[in-house]
């Protein structure tokens, strides 16, 4: 680990005594690897790897002559003159052909790989990248996945991978930790999920054996089901963190294969409750950009260093991964690759995107109702900044003769469960939201999303507006905007532009700013008199 390494990593230690072998093989291997740098040269990773497959095999020749060679001066063969030395060099030429057209179908796997990746957008780093996935039954040919799994996948009507699951997929299987970025929508719930349930091949009563976080209880509680629906047929013992659960199991006897939570919870039960992480040897981080932020630094931290095995397999998934994010990876994996689905941290480019100026806080509230009175295209999903707001705007659109509902963070669990259910279910047509839904949730067929606020970073406008135009459908999205968010407006409208949407020219001619969070105070939305 790097010296600098920040205090999230800092639990991590390494025992070099008990790893003294390993620490031998892997320091003799990047000396015999010419020390590939595997962060240093992004996107060239056939090239790195056609280099080293070259140097292996010229290493083995050499070896096998030198090993000849010394066959002759040593001069002790008792067939030295007999059949045997006429096939043993015979075999070695044998032997040699075969290394040639080893290396050259190696070669040519490379170049067929490299072909397939371009035109999947799929781009990788680092050292030896398995071939991406073709179809899901090479899920079976190459890496004998139990057949309970392929039926599921086939049950979900899923014919194809997606991209990131055509890289991922075999990265995690092959046993290397991975960081990937990949567009809102495109199935990285999948690309994680599955390798898992390969991985764990069979239930067992030992302890927990893997772990996924997320930042939000919806989230986990749909990675929950998610992970259910692909366990199908197979006792798993997957778990989800609840409240309940948290209060009432007795971790030191829990079986678990797979256990989901949020950091915080998943916190408590390492203090508090005294929770065994140290047989994991699968840890996900979803949403990483997320977890990684200052506020969960702590938290994320405790679970990294609860997570002891040092055979662990980690991984990141976002579908925004900034560069302190991948600074972060790099310090905390070895041996990564690193895969990025199209361009890194770009909205999902079957939305079409809008950007709208409303001149004031009202002007906002004319916008939405207008548009609604037009055209109002259910499922659709309105963003504001914080859960006062939510409340208000919920307070004006409840009459309006509309199925409207509101989620925020002041109410209980089951009230969030049920406005999730409601929308999921299309009871509700008009879901108002915080950023408590931004990340991660699948709401099936959203149709439009109205950031009735701006986007508090360029990373939530991506995420927000991910909630629709998910697993290749199309979808729209809508941002006001007011005099207070035009100093911010250029990042933005860059997303816009860069997903082939139109944008007037003056507004890629603003000045570009640094943006940390922009929360602006707003007026208040409701047009109601305040009472004395
Ligand atoms: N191979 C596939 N073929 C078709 N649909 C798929 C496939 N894989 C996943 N999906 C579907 O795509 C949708 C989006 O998947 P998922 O929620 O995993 O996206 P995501 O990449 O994690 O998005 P986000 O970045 O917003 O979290 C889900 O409804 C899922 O069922």
């Amino acid at each position: 680990m790097a010296s600098d390494s920040s205090f999230l990593f800092s639990g991590i230690s390494f025992d070099r005594k008990k790893f003294g072998a390993d620490i031998a093989r892997f320091q003799k291997k990047e000396s015999d690897t010419n020390s590939v740098k595997i962060w240093s040269v992004a996107e060239d990773e056939s090239a790195k790897t056609r280099e080293a497959v070259e140097e292996k095999t010229t290493s083995t020749k050499k070896r096998k002559r030198k090993g000849n060679s010394s066959e002759t001066v040593e001069g002790f063969n008792v067939f030295r003159n007999s059949a045997s030395v006429v096939q043993s060099s015979g075999e070695v030429q044998a032997d040699e052909e075969s290394i040639e057209l080893n290396k050259k179908e190696k070669n040519r796997q490379l170049e067929r790989d490299a072909i397939f990746r371009k035109q999947h957008n799929i781009h990788v780093s680092g050292y030896n990248v398995p071939s991406p996935l073709q179809s899901f039954d090479e899920l079976k040919t190459r890496y004998n996945c139990p057949s309970y799994l392929l039926r599921n996948l086939k049950e979900l009507g899923f014919k194809l991978p997606t991209p990131i699951q055509r890289q991922a997929i075999p990265v995690l299987l092959d046993g290397r930790e991975c960081f990937a970025c990949a567009p809102t929508g495109s199935g990285k719930t999948l690309a994680f999920v599955c390798p898992m349930l390969m991985k764990l091949k069979d239930p067992e009563r030992g302890g927990i054996r893997a772990v996924i976080l997320c930042h939000t209880r919806e989230l986990s509680a749909q990675i929950f089901r998610e992970c259910k629906k692909l366990a199908k047929r197979k006792k798993f013992r997957i778990k989800l963190m609840t409240k309940n659960l948290l209060r009432n199991a007795d971790f030191s006897k829990f079986p678990c294969d797979i256990l989901i939570s949020t950091p915080l919870r998943l916190c408590l039960a390492i203090k508090k409750k005294k929770i065994d992480l140290s047989r994991v040897d699968y840890l996900v981080l979803d949403e990483s950009d997320k977890l990684f932020e200052p506020e969960l630094f702590k938290q994320i931290d405790s679970v990294l260093k609860a997570c002891s095995n040092p055979s662990i397999i980690r991984s990141l998934f976002s579908a925004t991964l900034p560069d302190f994010v991948e600074d972060r990876a790099r310090e905390l994996m070895h041996d990564a690759v690193r895969v990025i689905v199209g361009r890194k941290n770009m909205a999902s480019e079957t939305i079409k995107q809008k950007l709208v100026f409303t001149g004031s806080e009202e002007g906002k509230l004319l916008a939405i109702r207008q548009s609604f009175a037009e055209s109002l295209n259910p499922p659709v999903l309105v963003f504001l900044q914080s859960k006062e707001r939510a409340k208000e705007l919920y307070g004006e659109l409840a009459f309006d003769n509309i199925r409207v509902d509101v989620i925020h963070s002041d109410l209980s669990q089951q009230e969030r469960e049920n406005a999730v259910d409601n929308f999921r279910a299309g009871k509700t047509w008009v879901l108002i939201a915080t950023d408590v839904v931004a990340r991660g949730m699948d709401f099936k067929g959203v149709n439009c999303v109205i950031n009735y606020d701006f986007p508090d970073s360029a990373s939530a406008y991506v995420h927000r507006i991910g909630r629709s135009g998910r697993a290749g459908r199309t979808g729209e999205a809508i941002t006001f905007y007011t005099e207070d968010d035009i100093p911010f407006l250029r990042n933005v409208a860059n997303l816009v532009a860069a997903s082939g949407c139109e944008v007037p020219s003056w507004l890629m001619e603003l000045q570009k700013k640094k943006w940390k969070k922009h929360r602006p105070k707003r007026d208040s939305i409701s047009t109601k008199p305040e009472t004395a």
